[in-house]
Parts: structure tokens; sequence; C-alpha cells
């Protein structure tokens, strides 16, 4: 029998997206996610298009690895289970690779060793992934299991915005650099912009800003990225749901000393309690926008913050870019929020951007346009596909050797 199907976990610091893919077509035959994991509220969304059903369960799932047991079980009830002669392999989301990981990568030992060195740098997101992989390998151990990275797309970066003004010794030696995130995410859009546009991506230069619960903008020129927004962790730059972005690192100093907070209880306040959480109390852009309409100032304020950062990054990667062909707004709020679209582009005419108020407020899943026919910078929103990329990065690594 041929494999020629792909399944993708996505493992996140409370939840777990998959996709089953059938690799001929890129098809999808299920798709899931479940959340609030650890929680008693836990939550299983499965959808098979072969069965044509959508089966949900609520009740507590203790675990990344009871999770994974959980959809395995969700996906064999659809006569779809792990055990398919037809799998050719299972695809990973690893967040952090560092330097070593510029390609995906078939996961052996060394593999395992390499992402569990680099938790310090990814606390909210590596365990999650290894606990994907381990429980996937101890599921399936005959099968390969590729890890594609969010940190590979950004390895093009060059030294001047990879690396931080500190001493390089003491850099070096700690490997502290700028790594960046959501590579997998960047890449994708920016090639769909590009196709978007009717241009190949080595012709065009593209802004991608990937606003979902994680944040981050890449200034991509002719299809390789030149800047991000993350650094070392997934903490550096844009406002995100419940992580600052941005600060003097002289916060922490002065959190420290002057309000006597440890490390991890400073970690813990930028990561978890910052961000749109920390400003307003909500990180659900739906919620902020349905306080903003009520006239609630706490909301407008986290809102406009978040707004003015984006706003800024905008500013600054026109500048790294020099030419701009194209911004591209893509995840939860990039794809969903007119209002956020609005606001990050307005006022900035004299850069060549402008957002049609009909066009933004059309709801669709394809990419389109948004900015007024004869722009200079095409204005676009473009939906993101995390999972299908990786599943295609994965086929392509592991097609011809089963
Ligand atoms: N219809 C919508 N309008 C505005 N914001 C939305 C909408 N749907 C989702 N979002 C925002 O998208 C966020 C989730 O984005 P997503 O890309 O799925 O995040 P992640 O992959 O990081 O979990 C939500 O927290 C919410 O702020
Ligand atoms: C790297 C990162 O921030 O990922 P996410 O948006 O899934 O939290
Ligand atoms: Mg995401």
């Amino acid at each position: 029998m041929t494999k020629t199907r792909v399944l993708v976990l996505n493992s996140g610091s409370s939840s777990v997206k998959y996709q089953l893919l059938d690799m001929r077509d890129s098809s999808r035959l299920a798709v899931g996610l479940v959340e609030r994991i650890g929680e008693h509220t836990s939550r299983l969304s499965h959808t098979a298009f072969t069965a044509r059903q959508t089966r949900e369960q609520t009740g507590p799932i203790a675990d990344h690895e009871a999770a994974l047991k959980a959809v395995a079980e969700e996906l064999a009830r659809d006569g779809l289970g792990l055990d398919s002669p037809e799998l050719a392999a299972i695809g990973h989301r690893v967040v952090h690779g560092g330097r070593t990981f510029t390609e995906p990568t078939v996961i052996d030992d060394a593999v395992l060793d390499e992402i569990e060195r680099l938790i310090p740098v990814a606390p909210l997101h590596n365990p999650a992934n290894l606990t994907g992989i381990r429980t996937a390998m101890a599921l399936r151990p005959d099968l390969p299991q590729v890890a594609v990275f969010d940190t590979a797309f950004h390895t093009t970066m060059p030294e001047s915005a990879a690396r931080y003004a500190i001493d390089v010794r003491t850099a070096d030696r700690h490997r502290i650099r700028r790594y960046g995130f959501h590579g997998t995410s960047h890449a994708y859009v920016s090639r769909a912009t590009a196709k978007l546009l009717g241009k190949a991506p080595e012709d065009v230069n593209v802004i991608v800003l990937h606003l979902g619960n994680g944040a981050s903008a890449s200034a991509v020129r002719k299809g390789r990225c030149v800047e991000t927004s993350m650094g070392l962790t997934p903490l550096e730059g844009l406002v995100m749901g419940t992580r600052s972005g941005d600060l003097d690192p002289a916060v922490i100093f002065h959190l420290a000393r002057v309000g006597g907070m440890s490390v991890d209880e400073t970690d813990t306040l930028l990561n978890k309690e910052s961000g749109l959480v920390g400003l307003c109390g909500d990180n659900d852009m739906r919620e902020i926008r349905r306080r903003v309409d009520e006239g609630d100032e706490e909301a407008r304020l986290a809102f406009d913050i978040y707004v003015h950062r984006l706003k800024k990054y905008i500013g600054a990667y026109n500048a790294v870019l020099g030419r701009v062909d194209a911004i591209a707004f893509t995840a939860g709020v990039g794809e969903n929020s007119a209002p956020v679209r609005e606001a990050a582009v307005a006022g900035l005419e004299e850069l060549g951007l402008a957002v049609d108020g009909d066009l933004n407020a059309v709801r669709s899943g394809e990419p389109r346009l948004i900015s007024p026919p004869g722009t200079r910078v095409a204005v676009a929103v473009v939906p993101t596909d995390e999972e299908l990329e990786i599943a295609t990065q994965t086929y392509a690594l592991v097609a011809g050797t089963g």
C-alpha cells in the first residue's frame, strides 16, 4: 500500500492542534484541537471529513500525553488510526531549534536531546513539543517522526539583525542571539502573498504580521527572512495575548530590587500575565473589541497600545526593506480583526499604505487584498496554514523512504 498520509501535531503550551492529510492532493482527512489541557474543563473537538463527523468531548485531560492518546482514539473511531499502513510520517511543530536546525529533520535520540537542551529558551513550548513527539514515537516506533522548527526560516537573518548589542563573549558562551519564531507561518504566508500578487517569491518584499495568541512580524526580502520581531525567546517584539513584547530590560532589575520579585516570578509576569491580559484582563481580541464598543476605557487603551506597537514595526520594516510590495495580516487576530488591520495601517499613506473599508470588512477564508486598487503597497489578509506547511515539508523529506 502506498504511504501518502501525514499526521501533523502542533503541541502548544496548553493545547494540541492536529491534522491528518493525504499528500496526493494535500486534502485534509481529519482535523482537531484539544484545549485547556491540565484543567478540569479540557475540550477535544474532532472532525473527520471522511466520515463527515464532528465530535466534541469535555472533561479533564491531565497532560499532553493523555491528550495525544485521546486524539489517537478519536482518529481510530473513524478508521483513521495511527496504525494505518497508509501513514508515511508524523510531522511535529517544534518551536525552538536554535542554530542547529535549519531544515526539517527526522527525529532520533540526538535530535531529542538538542530539543531538550533548548527548553530554557522556549519554556512554554519545547516541553510540550517533546511530550508530543515522545508519545507519538511510543505509539508508532516504526514510523519516521519529523520535526519542523519555528526558528528555521529565520536562520537567513544577517548578523546585524540577529545579534544583540551585548558583550560578544558572553553572548557566544550562552548562545544569546535573536532566533525568531512562527517561521513556518512566515514562510508559508510570504509565499502565499507573492502568489496572490501573481509574482514569484524572489520578486517581492513582504512584511508578514502573524497576530495570534503569540504574535510576531517579519521582513522578507525576495523570499528570505531578513528581520523578525521575536528574539532569543518568543517574548520579544509585539504586544501579545499574555506576553509583554518589547520592554526596557531594566524593568526586570527594577522589579527585583524595588519589587522584591524573583527571576521566576518576573518570567511568569512577562510571559503569562502581561500583554493584552495584563493591560485589560482579556486576551481575546473579540472580547476586547466588544468592550471598546461599549466604551470601556481600559480595553481601549489595551487596544491602542497593541496597535501602536504594530505600527512601529510596520514603519521599522519599511526602513529595513527599503521597498515593500505587500503587507500580509495572518493568524487569529490578523485574519479576523478588521479594526486591528484598519488601525495598524491608519495614517501610513506616506508609506503607500491604505485599507479600503469595504474590502477590509469582507469575511473569507481565502487570501485577499484589502487595499484600494492602485495603491503602491498591497495590504492583504492571507490565512496561515502551519499544519499544511509542516505536512508538506515532512512528506518531502520522507516520500520514497517507506
Ligand atoms: N473573530 C475574531 N475576531 C478577532 N479576533 C479573533 C477572532 N477569532 C480569533 N481571534 C483572536 O485570535 C487569537 C487566537 O489566534 P491563533 O492564531 O489561533 O492563536 P494560537 O495559534 O497562538 O493559539 C484569539 O486569542 C483571539 O484574540
Ligand atoms: C512561538 C509562539 O509564540 O508560538 P504560539 O503563538 O503558538 O504561542
Ligand atoms: Mg499559532
